[in-house]
């Protein structure tokens, strides 16, 4: 299979060595300053770019008519026009804040104890979550993702990063050296606290989730998420 790279980075040159692994062909590798040149050769495309970078990636993919897989985060305000422009351009797309079987794992058993804990009025959740210092938004992907699970199957409204309000769920994010990512939800009473955590060790299985997901998506269209490609559904 062919691959376009949008992002070469810490998670690019992961991506890349795992691709090569399983018998997939480069064809671009595209960073800050270089072009699209290649990307409608490519069989898929994935995108682990920045940010401000995300929407540009994944536009120019639906108009080259190559499906794309994308892991960057912090760019959830454009979510709707991207899945506008991927139904009117009958691409194909999957996007998740997170590749990593474990944490997929982990999101399924956060809203599994979220709709047992929804019954339960003495206890408070509240989620942290780890990264190393390079990372541009706050808080994480992940971090938001676990919120969303929590809200869906409970009382709870909203996230911040402050101090959390009634129905709010309080999300501690911290900057720490070169770590991976941590995500820890607890809930806590005045008499215990139940943790559910997931430690990524390196970015090994973001990569070859991504890689995973990239090889079940080339050929199709439609939107579609890792709960389609782990058929967790
Ligand atoms: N979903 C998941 O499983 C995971 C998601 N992530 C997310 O993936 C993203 C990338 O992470 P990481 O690799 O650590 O970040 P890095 O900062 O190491 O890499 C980002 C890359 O994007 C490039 N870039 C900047 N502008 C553009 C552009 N216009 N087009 C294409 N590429 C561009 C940078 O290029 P240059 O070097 O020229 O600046 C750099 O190569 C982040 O949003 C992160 O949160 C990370 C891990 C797992
Ligand atoms: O920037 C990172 O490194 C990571 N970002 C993703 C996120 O924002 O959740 C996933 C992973 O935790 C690593």
């Amino acid at each position: 299979m062919k691959i376009a790279l949008l992002g070469y980075g810490k998670m690019g040159k992961v991506i890349e060595r795992i691709a090569l692994e399983r018998g997939h062909e480069i064809v671009l590798k595209k960073d800050e300053f270089s072009t699209y040149d290649g990307l409608s050769t490519a069989d898929v495309a994935i995108d682990f770019s920045v940010p401000t970078a995300a929407v540009d990636n994944i536009s120019n993919c639906f108009h080259a008519n190559v499906p794309v897989v994308s892991g960057t985060t912090g760019w959830l305000e454009h979510y709707d026009e991207m899945i506008s422009l991927c139904n009117e351009k009958k691409g194909a797309f999957i996007s998740s804040s997170n590749f990593s079987l474990g944490v997929n794992i982990f999101f399924e058993l956060n809203e599994y104890l979220a709709k047992i804990m929804s019954q339960l009025d003495s206890y408070k959740v509240t989620m942290e979550e780890i990264h190393h210092t390079q990372k541009l938004d706050a808080p994480s992907g992940t971090a938001i993702s676990l919120a969303k699970g929590v809200i869906e199957n409970s009382q709870y409204t909203n996230w911040t990063l402050d101090e959390a309000q009634n129905n709010e769920i309080h999300i501690e994010a911290k900057r720490i050296g070169e770590v991976p990512g941590t995500h820890t939800v607890t809930y806590d009473s005045p008499v215990d606290s139940i943790e559910l955590k997931h430690t990524a060790h390196n970015r090994e299985g973001f990569a070859l989730g991504a890689v995973i997901a990239a090889e079940w998506l080339a050929g199709k269209t439609g939107i579609y998420s890792m709960k389609d490609v782990l058929n967790l559904k």
